[in-house]
């Protein structure tokens, strides 16, 4: 996304600049007409915001200072007039600058709905930002909108209505039942979502970037291709910033359906093996792994796009291991995993790439009541670049990622049991080769450098998100380190 900020508020010498709104080098005007009126109110939420927005749990850039905001779009969706009955509803991208940013325009970009009313009902006590001080909302209430039942009324009405505003574009590609009871999810999410009754789940993006995000196309591809394995979107609403830029995405809320890793806990708490259920897992994945290599592109891995994906593996072990000292010593050991791979890139060997989920792991798989597995949350992994997240890849990368969960669940729990997180991998692995006519274990050098190519990413993860669980990604290090295949 370009920087198509009207308005740049710069928090660390409290001073603002106001730009007049011009073109982005690669089309039209980023804070389209219509919504300028909006974007002269940036400066007098930016404290409030700058107070608020590293609380959230899906605020990305934990641990670096905000210094400023940009603002990239701003949407009047309800009016803020203070005579309107109701709250107004302001919908906003703002960038967050921070400081080791590689450059300005790689500042994360957050999709916000505030909420701003003159003073807020106790039921939405939780869900208060502040009151503004100055500008034109001075002394009214600006809160968290999607807490507020009437908000998440109006957001399912535009997508049953669906159309454009300001710079939101409303899409639909199902009739979408009306009047239905809202509630936000409580989970430990990367996003937001919301939950309409027992019929569908809204997934809004918190961190957002330029294009079509894989949450979106992999779904409405797997759809296209008869995959039942993942929810069919029912709707969707993205931005023209200028290229579209997806904000939220509308599917069939599977009621009763249980997630992977809760199951696998269960299980384990109980003293039981998890064995028919990794094994259909394994054959779920598989089945999406076909239907995705049938409707997207399947690039060989020749000689250089091995050495690419190789090299992006040993930047990120050296990236980690300069955040996590505790990396530093099996660095020489796991980078054994990843010769490998360049080994047998220079024998000749090469690998089919495809589309993949990209951050498989329990906790994106849901069983429903009926049995039937289910695959969630096709983001990729929240960190990295999004044409990254969306480059064809080998499947194995997914298989390498459920491998890890069952070794994670293990290892949570309590005495640990690494028996049974080697009986659920072969299960799993055997599930996916009666559904692929490939098992994933017959290619042991890809297989190891994803799995620790995964392992790297986690302890990372845990470092930033987690510091508690970090000994359970650790473990798997020492023991990739001293393996060779
Ligand atoms: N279609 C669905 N039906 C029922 N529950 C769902 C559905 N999609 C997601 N969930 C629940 O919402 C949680 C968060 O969804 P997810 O897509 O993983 O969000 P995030 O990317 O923000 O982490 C999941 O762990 C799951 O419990
Ligand atoms: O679900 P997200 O898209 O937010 O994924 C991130 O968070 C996950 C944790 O919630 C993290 O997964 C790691 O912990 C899981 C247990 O909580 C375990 O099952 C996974 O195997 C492990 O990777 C995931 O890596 C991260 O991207």
């Amino acid at each position: 996304m370009s920087e198509a900020a009207s308005t740049r508020v710069a928090l660390a010498k409290s001073t603002t600049t106001r730009k007049t709104p011009r073109r982005s080098p690669s089309g039209p005007a980023a804070v389209p007409p219509g919504t300028a009126g909006t974007t002269a109110l940036l400066p007098s939420l930016a404290p409030l915001l700058h107070e608020w927005l590293p609380r959230q749990r899906w605020f990305a850039g934990k641990g670096r200072p905000v210094t400023g905001f940009s603002l990239v779009a701003a949407t009047e969706i309800l009016p803020l007039d203070p005579s309107a009955a109701g709250p107004g509803l302001l919908h906003l991208l703002v960038r967050a600058h921070q400081p080791n940013s590689p450059a300005r325009s790689h500042d994360d970009c957050y999709q916000l709905l505030l909420g701003v009313r003159g003073s807020l009902p106790a039921r939405l006590a939780a869900a208060r930002i502040g009151q503004v001080t100055d500008g034109p909302l001075a002394g009214r209430t600006l809160y968290e909108g999607l807490h507020d039942p009437r908000v998440a009324d109006l957001l399912l009405e535009r997508f049953r209505n669906p159309g454009s505003l300001g710079p939101l574009r409303f899409e639909r590609a199902a009739p979408i039942e009306p009047g239905l009871t809202p509630r936000v999810l409580d989970a430990e999410q990367s996003n937001s979502s919301l939950v309409y009754g027992d019929a569908y789940i809204l997934k809004i993006f918190r961190r957002v970037f330029p294009g079509t995000n894989p949450d979106l196309e992999l779904p409405l591809a797997l759809a296209r291709e008869g995959c039942g394995r993942v929810p069919a979107p029912v709707a969707w609403f993205e931005a023209a910033t200028p290229e579209p830029l997806t904000l939220g995405v509308l599917q069939p809320f599977l009621h009763g359906a249980q997630d992977g890793w809760q199951l696998a806990l269960a299980a384990l708490g109980a003293g039981r093996d998890f064995l028919p259920e990794a094994r259909a897992l394994g054959r779920a994945t598989a089945e999406v792994h076909t239907a995705l290599a049938a409707a997207l592109p399947t690039p060989a891995l020749l000689q250089s796009q091995t050495r690419h994906l190789v090299t992006g593996m040993v930047e990120r072990l050296e990236a980690a291991a300069q955040a996590v000292p505790a990396l530093v010593p099996y660095v020489p050991g796991l980078r054994t995993a990843f010769d490998a791979v360049t080994a047998l890139g220079h024998q000749g060997r090469s690998w089919a790439a495809q589309r993949v989920h990209g951050d498989l792991h329990l906790g994106q798989t849901l069983r429903g009541e009926d049995g039937f597995w289910t695959l969630i949350d096709f983001e990729g992994e929240p960190a990295k670049p999004l044409p990254e997240r969306r480059s064809p890849q080998p499947p194995v990368r997914d298989v390498a990622g459920m491998l890890r969960s069952f070794d994670y669940a293990a290892r949570t729990h309590r005495p640990w049991s690494p028996e049974w997180a080697a009986r659920c991998r072969a299960a799993y692995c055997e599930g996916y080769a009666e559904a692929a006519g490939t098992d994933p274990r017959s290619e042991p050098e890809l297989l190891r450098a994803h799995e620790t190519d995964k392992a790297v990413y986690e302890v990372l993860y845990e470092a930033r998100h987690r510091p508690d669980w970090l000994p359970v990604p650790m473990a798997a290090i020492q023991r990739l380190a001293a393996t060779t295949v």
